[in-house]
């Protein structure tokens, strides 16, 4: 690939691991479609997640567990094309990997070919080593998911925080360490407490992105709607508001409504 004067740098699993290792934080937020992910791209994000908490932000769902691979492909392809600089993961949504490798690196095949994106992220550890192994194999960088696994939601019952107990901590750490051996060039880390998070990022040579895992770790991950402020009802405590999109955007429709029904839109100027 030639490199030009003012090209901007691609950010690769290899720059992830440089940053580990200069300790410069990662960022990293969700996104969902072209127009989100060009703001983000500009704005210097070093990675995209195309989450399946789009079940959830995109479409109304309850929990992640209702979204297809076909929608992800959908969302992911969106992403892509509005992406020159960050490098994009796409969840492997529910259904499409558990227990079964074959089909764990089938939809991984599809999401890369259809969708252009980079790397795929699964939730587990030791359950989901072949599907991990498989799909790694295929020469598709693999981001690991550890501690609150929505997917995972009715076997637990509550989004509460994980890994207080040590025998669970210890879990987390070996399933960690398991999905290191194997090749994941990073691990999200969701809802445990911090010092278990430090305990990892300081164990493991690999990135560690947290949210909700405080701030010991190699990066941060944040639903992109939640920290715009766009959703008003999601509020968990390792939340920070940028902005309150939810009030800007409500004023916006509500000024477009009066001027509408007041014949003040469109004017002469904006007519032809
Ligand atoms: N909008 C959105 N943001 C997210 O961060 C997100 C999703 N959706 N969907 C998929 C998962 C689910 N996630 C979650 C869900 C709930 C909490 C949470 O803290 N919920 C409660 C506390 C519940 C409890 O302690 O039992 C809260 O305080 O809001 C955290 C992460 C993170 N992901
Ligand atoms: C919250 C992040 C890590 C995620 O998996 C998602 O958005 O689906
Ligand atoms: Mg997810």
């Amino acid at each position: 690939m030639s490199v030009h004067k003012n090209e901007v740098k691609i950010i690769t699993t290899h720059q992830l691991q440089n940053m580990k290792e200069r300790g410069e934080k990662i960022s990293m937020l969700t996104a969902y479609d072209y127009s989100m992910a060009t703001i983000l791209d500009a704005a210097g994000i070093d990675v995209l997640l195309v989450g399946d908490s789009a079940s959830n932000v995109m479409a109304g769902h309850e929990t992640t567990l209702p979204i297809t691979l076909d929608q992800m492909i959908y969302h992911a392809s969106s992403v892509v094309r509005g992406v020159k600089r960050a490098f994009v993961v796409v969840d492997l949504p529910f259904g499409s990997y558990q227990g079964n490798s074959s089909e764990a690196l089938r939809s991984t095949i599809r999401i890369m070919k259809e969708s252009g994106a980079h790397g795929i992220k699964l939730e587990g550890g030791a359950e989901i080593k072949e599907s991990v192994t498989r799909i790694l194999s295929a020469g598709v960088p693999v981001m690991g998911h550890l501690g609150l696994t929505p997917q995972s939601i009715y076997k637990f019952g509550t989004y509460s925080v994980r890994a207080k107990e040590d025998a669970e901590a210890e879990k987390l750490l070996s399933d960690a360490q398991l999905l290191q051996e194997l090749g994941c060039f990073a691990i999200v880390l969701e809802k445990v407490p911090a010092s278990l998070a430090k305990k990892v990022a300081e164990t493991l040579h690999i990135p560690i992105i947290g949210i909700g895992a405080g701030p010991h770790v190699d990066g941060q991950v944040l639903v992109v709607h939640d920290m715009l402020g766009i959703n008003k009802e999601f509020k968990p405590r390792f939340l920070r508001r940028y902005a309150d999109l939810h009030t800007i955007m409500t004023d916006a429709v509500a000024n477009y409504v009066k001027d509408v029904k007041a014949q003040d839109f469109p004017n002469e100027k904006e007519a032809y």
